[in-house]
């Protein structure tokens, strides 16, 4: 689990980013929301000891990140920024996935086979000898989360892992999500698109000025009036409802109830 407890974090210019979370999360797929400058950023870089609180508790597994390096930290919960992309520097995807593990100082077979096992969790087999830069967006994205993952992290926080992806390369990442998540990940996704939160989350937690003002199921989320948190409902939802058919995750429920009501 991980457990925060009263969280405040203020930023060296004065800036109250969090002004006392309570969060708690076990092996779901979480998403983390909220306005620009909500604070999602500062609670996801206390999860790794990025950042320190300035008061309150961060917890992972029991290991207190005040007394705990961000190296120690990162290989329980691991976190791809945002454009990873920026960040690859290797000649081709295998040595990309290796370098973590190799500096964890591991032998080469057990180098191997976590590459192996990563790339195989995120779909990118046979991609071992390619150039990072020649893969597409959504290549790219699990490609970095495939780096995150061969350090064998409990949890995984992906910031924004869908931005900037056409519908395809988006579905790629939400299938690898999705996998991970079976395969006992808890997963905490920082996001604006609630149309991702719709679709995978198990569970919202909503910030806004600092503060946690949700934390529960999706229909519940969905349900709060999202314009108060410069947020917007997913056009699927706005359907639904138009059409008396209430909450709904993906077309292919709505199109049931259309069915059902045609027939
Ligand atoms: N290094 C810093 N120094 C001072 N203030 C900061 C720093 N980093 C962030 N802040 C401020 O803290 C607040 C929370 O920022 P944070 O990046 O956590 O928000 P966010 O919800 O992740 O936003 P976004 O959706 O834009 O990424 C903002 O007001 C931001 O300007």
């Amino acid at each position: 689990m991980i457990r925060v407890k009263n969280l405040w974090h203020v930023y060296e210019n004065g800036r109250e980013a969090l002004r006392g979370i309570d969060f708690e999360m076990g092996d779901e797929i979480v998403a983390l929301v909220g306005q620009n400058g909500s604070g999602k950023t500062t609670l996801a870089k206390h999860l790794n000891g990025l950042l320190k609180p300035t008061r309150g508790v961060v917890k992972v597994d029991g290991m207190n990140t005040r007394e705990h390096t961000v190296a120690e930290l990162s290989r329980r919960v691991g976190y791809v920024f945002q454009n990873p992309e920026h960040m690859f520097f290797e000649e081709n995807v295998f040595r990309e996935v290796a370098f973590g593990p190799k500096n964890l100082g591991l032998d080469d077979d057990e180098i191997e086979e976590r590459v192996r096992w990563a790339l195989r969790a995120v779909n990118l087999e046979g991609y071992e000898e390619r150039t990072p830069y020649s893969l597409s967006g959504g290549e790219k994205q699990r490609l970095a989360i495939a780096c995150v993952l061969a350090m064998r992290p409990k949890y995984l926080v992906l910031d924004e892992p869908t931005t900037g992806l056409d519908g395809r390369s988006s579905a790629s990442v939400v299938d690898a999500i999705r996998k991970l998540h079976s395969d006992g990940h808890g997963i905490l996704l920082i996001t604006h698109d609630m149309e991702l939160v719709l679709e995978l989350a198990e569970r919202v937690v909503l910030l806004h000025n600092g503060k946690k003002v949700f934390d529960g199921p999706v229909e519940g989320f969905f349900s709060l009036e999202l314009h108060d948190y410069g947020l917007e409902k997913p056009e699927l939802l706005r359907i639904s409802e138009r059409v008396g058919a209430g909450f709904v995750r993906t077309p292919a429920e709505l199109v049931e109830f259309l069915a059902g009501g045609a027939g």
